[in-house]
């Protein structure tokens, strides 16, 4: 089947809803009905204190803009079932929006507190460390959007700014004067690297007890295995975890769906929630009928990097839908031209998950402030700071 490419997913669903026998519209109030009377799978509970355990990132770290001539290396638009038309039609249920921002700033918050506090207990001060290799102009926004969560939480932030043409072994002798530096308790290379660098060499030499992004092969596979705990668990997954806590999700026992199985994202995102006792499946590119899958989660992840992928159709009624994909397309009443959305068709999600992330503002300033915990975290170890 070829490749179908589509900037925006709201305009497809309205036409195949013109398709629908005009009987079944009379259908469309009990759909509604069952709707509502599902029990939610999430109750707004008072958040919790932060936990300072694991942390990674993501999914789309500079996805081209997506235009009509784009190509997507899935098929979203499969047959799509009437029964989950109806739903998606069922235009007055609208999903909780799982405010990702504000529970950021609630954390950051948080750990403002600690570190004061850590500050004057034992003459402490977190301090991390960002390496930027490179001119990307996503990269350089991210860095700078970290070293100002620092300051406002009261981390000490470290930069080390490459040009892109610096060689591997550069970036490496940066890592490693950051190793011995006992004022940095976390170290991070900013991604993607340049091409002719080799990104697994440069992971690696971080020492394990400062990698903070939880990118180093030891960190990754203590994850995957019981009874073994990783120092630190990727910012983006982490932080994926920390919104279903916060806003009550029950995890244990439910089926979850990790969409894409990047080393970053969807893998990492699929073993924390195998450690939470979901039942776990990971759907990627080679994966026959996805929707098949998708559609019996209870909990959604969607990391894969491609706009609007996960149609409505492709989830249950009444799932918890947490989308990683920050995917620019083309918007020309945008001032600069494009506009993010997610890897989930949100318009037709909305209709028919009972809660779920939104792009931009969910999952992304979660991976900010993950890092920021983790950053503490880390201090805290070193000093052996309760
Ligand atoms: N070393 C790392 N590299 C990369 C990581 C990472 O965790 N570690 N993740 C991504 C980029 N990233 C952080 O580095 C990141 C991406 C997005 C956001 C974010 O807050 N997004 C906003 C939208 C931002 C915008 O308007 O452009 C949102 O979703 O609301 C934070 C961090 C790849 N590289």
């Amino acid at each position: 089947m070829a490749s179908v490419k589509f900037t925006d997913c709201s305009s497809s669903t309205a036409a195949a809803a013109l398709l629908l026998p005009s009987s079944r519209y009379r259908v469309r109030h009990s759909v509604l009905h069952s709707l509502r009377s599902m029990p939610l799978q999430f109750a707004p509970v008072k958040p919790i204190l932060l936990r300072t355990t694991a942390t990674i990132s993501h999914a789309s770290a500079s996805p081209s803009i997506v235009t009509a001539t784009n190509p997507t290396a899935w098929s979203p638009h499969r047959k799509i079932s009437n029964h989950l038309l109806l739903s998606a039609m069922a235009a007055e249920t609208s999903a909780k929006i799982i405010d990702g921002k504000s529970i950021a700033k609630q954390i950051r918050d948080e750990i403002t507190v600690e570190i004061s506090r850590m500050k004057d207990t034992v003459d402490v001060v977190p301090g991390l460390a960002v390496i930027l290799v490179g001119d990307r102009k996503d990269s350089a926004t991210y860095v700078r959007n970290k070293k100002k969560a620092c300051e406002s939480v009261g981390i000490n932030s470290y930069e080390v700014h490459l040009p892109e043409d610096s060689t591997e072994q550069e970036v490496l002798n940066h890592i490693s004067g950051f190793n011995d530096d006992p004022s940095v308790h976390g170290i991070l290379v900013q991604l993607p690297l340049p091409s002719h660098m080799n990104e697994q060499n440069i992971l690696n030499s971080v020492c394990i007890e400062k990698d903070v992004d939880g990118f180093h092969p030891l960190n990754i596979g203590r994850l995957a295995m019981r009874g073994r705990e990783p120092l630190f668990v990727s910012c983006t997954p982490k932080g994926c975890i920390e919104l279903l806590h916060r806003y009550g999700v029950d995890i244990k026992g439910r089926r979850a769906v990790v969409i894409g199985r990047s080393n970053i994202v969807g893998t990492p995102a699929a073993l924390l929630l195998q450690r939470e006792d979901a039942t776990v499946s990971v759907v990627h590119s080679r994966t026959n009928n996805p929707e098949e899958i998708t559609r019996q989660a209870d909990i959604i992840i969607a990391a894969v990097g491609q706009a609007n992928m996960v149609r409505g159709s492709w989830i249950k009624p009444g799932a918890v839908v947490i989308d990683v994909g920050i995917n620019p397309v083309e918007d020309a009443k945008s001032a600069k031209g494009y506009r993010l959305v997610g890897d989930v068709c949100y318009e037709e999600a909305c209709k028919i998950a009972s809660a779920i992330t939104p792009v931009p503002g969910g999952v992304g300033p979660m991976t900010i402030a993950m890092l920021l915990s983790n950053t503490l975290s880390s201090a805290k170890r070193m000093h052996n700071y309760k």
